[in-house]
Order: C-alpha cells, then structure tokens, then sequence
C-alpha cells in the first residue's frame, strides 16, 4: 500500500485510480491542474488517442464521443467542429462542478435521476465521472430506490432509445437484429423481461431502467468501459391491466407470452447474443420467481450468466452476515449454528438460502445440518413438507419437517432465530412485535429487511434500532440515512444489496474470459467482499464496506472470481505473466472516465 498522497508514476497512478485508490499524486503535471489524491486530474504526457469513425458534429452527438465545452482547441480543428461550441474551453472538473450545482439545486429525486439520464444521453464520460467521484450521493439517483420510479414513470418520460428491445414479433429475425446494436465489441448484457421490477411488480417492458442502472454501476463500479454494455428488455408482453389499457404504454400490449411461446423468445435471444458475442456475459435481472430458476439452469451450464437476484443477492447476503458474525464477536464459521428465518420464498429468498446452505458446507456442515438452519416462510406460512405439492422442488430443499404453514410471528416465537432476513416486498412487514420479538431471544440479533425500493423493505432502519433497543446489527436493501437514538447513539445502517457483488463478478469473468460462472466464484466473491469490511466499519456497526470503496471492491472481488476461474480451468484469456500479478491484470482493464484525445480513424 502507498503511502499517503505519494507521488507515483503513470502505471501506478492507473493501477490505482483503476481501483479507485485517491491516495497518490501524479509524478508529472505540465499545464493542466494536478488535483492532489486525484488522477484524473493530472495531465500526462502521453495519452493514447480514441480512434473514432466520425468526424464533425456527429462527434459532438455521440455520447461516448462527446466532451461537450472540454474539447480543445487543437481538437476542434483536427476534428471539424470549430465553430460549433462556445469558445472557451472548459476541463471535465469544471464542467462536473456545473452540473453538480444544478443537480444539488434540485430538490426530487426523481427530477435528478431524469438530469442523470441526460447527461448520460449527452456526455458518458462526464456522466460516468460523476457517478465515480460522488458514488454514495448518486447510487440512490440512478439505483434503488429511485430506479423504481424511473421505471414506473418510464413511458412517461422516454425521450431517447437506449438498449435493445425483443418481442414476439421479431422472431425469426433476432440473430440479424443485434447487428443493430452499433458496438461490436459488447462484454456485459443485463437482460430482464420486466416480470419482477424490484418490488414492484410487473412493469412490461417499462423495466429498461433497471438494465440502464445496473449497467451504469457495471461501468462506474466495476470499471467495464460503457461501450460494452448493452441492456435489454424482453418484452414478453405483460400481465399488469393497467399498463395494458394505458394509452401510452410503450410495450407490446398483450398478456405475458406462457409456455413455449415464452421460452422461444427467451432461447432465440440468447442463441442470437452468443452469435454475435459469443464471450458476452448474460446476467439475467428481475425475472419473476415461476421463471427465473428455470432460465438459469436452462443456460449456465454451457454459457456465461448468472441470475442476480438469486445468485447476485446470495453472495451479498453471505458476505453481510459474515461480517455480522464478526460483529458479534462470533467466529464467522459459526454460520450453521445459526437459526435463521428468511421471509420470502421467491428467487431471491431461496437464492440466499441457496448460497447461504452452500458456505455452511464450504465450513464443513453435512447437508441435513445445513438445512436445519432455515426456517423459510412465504405468504402461507413456513416451507413444510404438508405442502410440498404446492412448492417448487428448490423450495422443497428447505420445507421443514413440522409446523408447515406456520405464520412469520409464530415461527420466529417459537425456533427463536439469530438472523430475519426479509424478501417479501411487503413494506412494514417486520412490526414491532417481531423485531421485540427477536430482541427477546437474542442478545444481537441480525435484521436485514433487502425488500426494495425503499417502501418495501420490511421495516426501516429507525424501526429496527427502536424496537431492539439498538441491539441489532442491520442492513437494508435500499439505503437509509444515519438513525440517532435517543441516548445519543448513533447508527449507520448499511446498504445489503447486490450491487456490492455484480460488478465486480461481471469485471472478472469477462476479463479472465471464464467459460461459466460457477457457485463457487459466488462463494469467492461473498468472502472477498466480506474480508473488506474494517473493524473500524462493525464498530460503526457497519456490515457492509462504504459504498465510496465500490471500485476497490469490485477489484478485490475481480481478482478472488479470476483466480478461481483458473483454478477450475475456465479462465480463456489469462497469461501466463498476467497470472503473476492479479491484481494488476485487472486494475489495467478496469474503465476510469476521463476525456481521452480523439483522432478519427481514416488518418491513422
Ligand atoms: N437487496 C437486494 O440486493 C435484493 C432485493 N430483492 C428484493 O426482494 C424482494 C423479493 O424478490 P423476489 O424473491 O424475486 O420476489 P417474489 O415475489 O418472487 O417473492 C416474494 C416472496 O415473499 C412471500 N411473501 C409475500 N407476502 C409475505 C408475507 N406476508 N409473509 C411472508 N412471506 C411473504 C411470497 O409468498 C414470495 O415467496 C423484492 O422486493 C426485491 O426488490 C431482490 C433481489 C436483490
Ligand atoms: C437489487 C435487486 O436486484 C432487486 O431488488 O431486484
Ligand atoms: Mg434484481
């Protein structure tokens, strides 16, 4: 690790910005301003060029391209746009600080995200550059919980195309159509058919938000340059009445194509996304719980994808509760000696029991013992073998032997648990008596209601610290802001979502080019993320690393899932020297927005 503020070279600075490190200075700094702890900010004197096939205005309407007022002279010319801005040319510091003051001016959130949207429409570098340098502030802008409106409100305000849209209509004609998509070089696809949109239900193809949000983490988290993304929506029609009689509904107005209908829209998109990218990684996003099993074991096992909302939340919800251990002053191998309730019996309930039962085995638990753990309940009551007939065979795994349809409340009175996750989406869920009710049993009781957008978490991060007495250790899907007791003590809740896991197991899959994503990278990830976490942060009682180190632990998480992927020999881009040095290999192919000089491709 490099001392404070010190003065490293060009290499190092990359490696370190890359990995979103701020505690170093740029060896030389000629005319631009060298901002100290800053990368960006330092001008080197060598660059290498962005070779693009455009020349003119189109540079200026190109929003990879486009440095809006922050061309420069010289630029201007070579380029064939003199003329077109205003004379005097600004840096990407100043034109962050512009936009900054007008977003800060505004008070709705929603208002903000539509600002972000813009700019991201306008200037990716400039949008991008924001999101890494002010991650906490705008995390909640361009994600959870304002994505939900955005996507609530998104036939509403479409203005630009951004994505890949594909209905019934297009097929027989989708492995020609992604040639449509203008960038032939796409790493990451996040794919949803808007079944499941957070907790908010079937939103159709108004569900585009979310694939926008996750992929702008992708690039500003986990360093995947924006031109390799590219979000899709399935619209597989929709099965919510309103947005079927709403005039305006952009989608295919239609009730949700069931049975093979559905699974050959699904089957001809993946088999044309592998046609043209045949490395890209598929992760599939807010499928609604009867599919989203299914479709990932359908294509993991010969393609690279993964399912976030039931391994992405898993591997987050593992590492949580590893750290919640620490806090406790447990050992963190104590997992299987837990009792642990998870209400919500949907993709990402059983995803997280699915992860959690594989680590408790990792630590050395027999299967039976493992299973024992989990008490899971849905809207009926607990998993238990009496209604196994209605139950999936992944939720079968988890019914218990006795008490099956045991309501939550009497569920957690009677096997008095140490852990209540919540996955429900139902907003208020936790009451007083339950959490009262956990207190009573345990001296630290761990409470994660992950249920998003913010209304629909189980119980906010006030209620849960009031209720405990401020004795449980907490995280929360979406955000909350700090709670002061009464006393005087103050808490920090952290953020339990997968946002912490998907971009970094995004980075290093793609960049080790990994055939597949195993459990076990999942496993890693979990850990990796987990050992971030500072005494300093469970002091805090913290759980989670600060959202400001996402890229650093992105990185970290890169490098556990790429040394794993060579591990189980799946890793197909990885040389011998890069295997060396890890960390390195990653930090140099992690994306860090800044304005680059553009040379247009026909001179070169
Ligand atoms: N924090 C995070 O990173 C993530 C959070 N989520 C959130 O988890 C929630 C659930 O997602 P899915 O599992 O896909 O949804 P889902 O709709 O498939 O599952 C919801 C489950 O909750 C159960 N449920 C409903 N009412 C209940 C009640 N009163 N008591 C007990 N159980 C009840 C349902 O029976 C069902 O099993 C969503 O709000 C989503 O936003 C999902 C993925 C990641
Ligand atoms: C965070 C996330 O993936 C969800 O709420 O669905
Ligand atoms: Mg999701």
């Amino acid at each position: 690790m490099l001392a404070s503020k010190q003065i490293c070279t060009i290499r190092n600075c990359r490696l370190l910005a890359a990995a979103g490190r701020t505690n170093f200075r740029f060896l030389s700094t000629s005319d631009d301003v060298a901002v100290e702890g800053e990368w960006a900010g330092c001008k080197r004197s060598f660059m290498a060029p962005l070779r693009v096939a455009a020349r003119g205005a189109d540079i200026l309407y190109n929003p990879l391209y486009n440095k809006g007022t922050a061309f420069k002279s010289g630029e201007r010319d070579r380029l064939g746009f003199r003329g077109l801005l205003p004379s005097r040319a600004m840096n990407i510091h100043s034109q962050k600080a512009r936009f900054l003051l007008a977003l800060r001016a505004e008070t709705s959130a929603i208002k903000k995200n539509i600002m972000l949207e813009d700019l991201h429409d306008r200037n990716e570098t400039l949008y991008h550059r924001v999101l890494v340098d002010h991650i906490e502030e705008m995390a909640p802008l361009i994600y959870t919980p304002t994505v939900g409106q955005a996507c609530l409100e998104f036939g509403a305000r479409f203005r630009r195309p951004r994505g890949m849209y594909f209905s019934e209509e297009d097929r027989g004609h989708m492995a020609a159509m992604v040639y449509n998509w203008p960038h032939k070089d796409v790493h990451v696809i996040v794919v949803t058919d808007g079944s499941r949109i957070l907790g908010l239900g079937d939103l159709g193809a108004n569900g585009m938000g979310i694939p926008i949000g996750k992929l702008s983490l992708y690039c500003a988290a986990g360093g995947i340059a924006p031109h390799r993304v590219l979000p899709v929506v399935l619209d597989a029609g929709t099965d919510n009445k309103e947005l079927l009689n709403d005039e305006f509904y952009m989608g295919t107005q239609q009730p949700r194509l069931q049975g093979d209908r559905y699974w050959n829209l699904v089957d001809e998109f993946m088999q044309a996304v592998r046609f043209r990218w045949p490395n890209v990684l598929v992760q599939f996003e807010d499928f609604s719980s009867n599919v989203a099993q299914t479709l990932l074991d359908k294509y993991r096992d010969d393609h690279l994808c993964f399912n976030d909302d039931i391994q992405g939340t898993g591997a987050t919800a593992l590492a949580g509760l590893l750290s919640a251990l620490r806090a406790r002053g447990e050992k963190v191998t104590s997992l299987g000696d837990q009792r642990i309730v998870i209400a919500g019996a949907g993709s990402a309930g059983i995803g997280i029991g699915q992860v959690l039962k594989q680590a408790m085995m990792e630590q050395g638990k027999s299967e039976k013992e493992a299973t024992n753990t989990f008490f899971i309940c849905d809207h009926k009551g607990l998993l238990g073998k009496e209604r196994c007939h209605e139950l999936n065979p992944e939720q079968q795994e988890f019914a218990r032997d006795e008490d099956s349809g045991l309501p939550l409340l009497d569920v957690v009175k009677k096997y008095k648990p140490t852990i209540l996750l919540g996955v429900t989406a139902v907003g208020g869920l936790f009451t007083r008596e339950l959490i009262s009710e956990m207190s009573v049993n345990c001296e630290r009781p761990i409470i994660f209601p992950l249920s998003n957008p913010t209304a629909k978490a189980e119980c906010t991060a006030e209620q849960a610290y009031e209720w405990s007495h401020g004795r449980c250790i907490f995280a929360s899907g979406s955000p909350f802001d700090a709670v002061e007791m009464d006393d005087g003590r103050i808490f920090s809740p952290s953020q339990c979502n997968n946002m912490y896991v998907f971009p970094g197991l995004g980075l290093g899959a793609t960049v080790c080019g990994a055939t597949r994503v195993t459990d076990r990278m999942l496993f890693v990830a979990a850990e990796a993320l987990a050992t971030f976490v500072s005494e300093d942060d469970l002091k805090r009682g913290r759980v989670f690393p600060p959202i400001t180190s996402i890229r650093e632990v992105s990185h970290r998480i890169a490098v556990a899932v790429v040394k794993e992927a060579l591990r189980e020999n799946l890793a197909t881009r990885v040389r011998e020297k890069d295997a060396l040095d890890l960390d390195s290999f990653v930090a140099q192919k992690m994306y860090y927005p800044e304005y680059v000089p553009l040379v247009e491709k026909t001179f070169v």
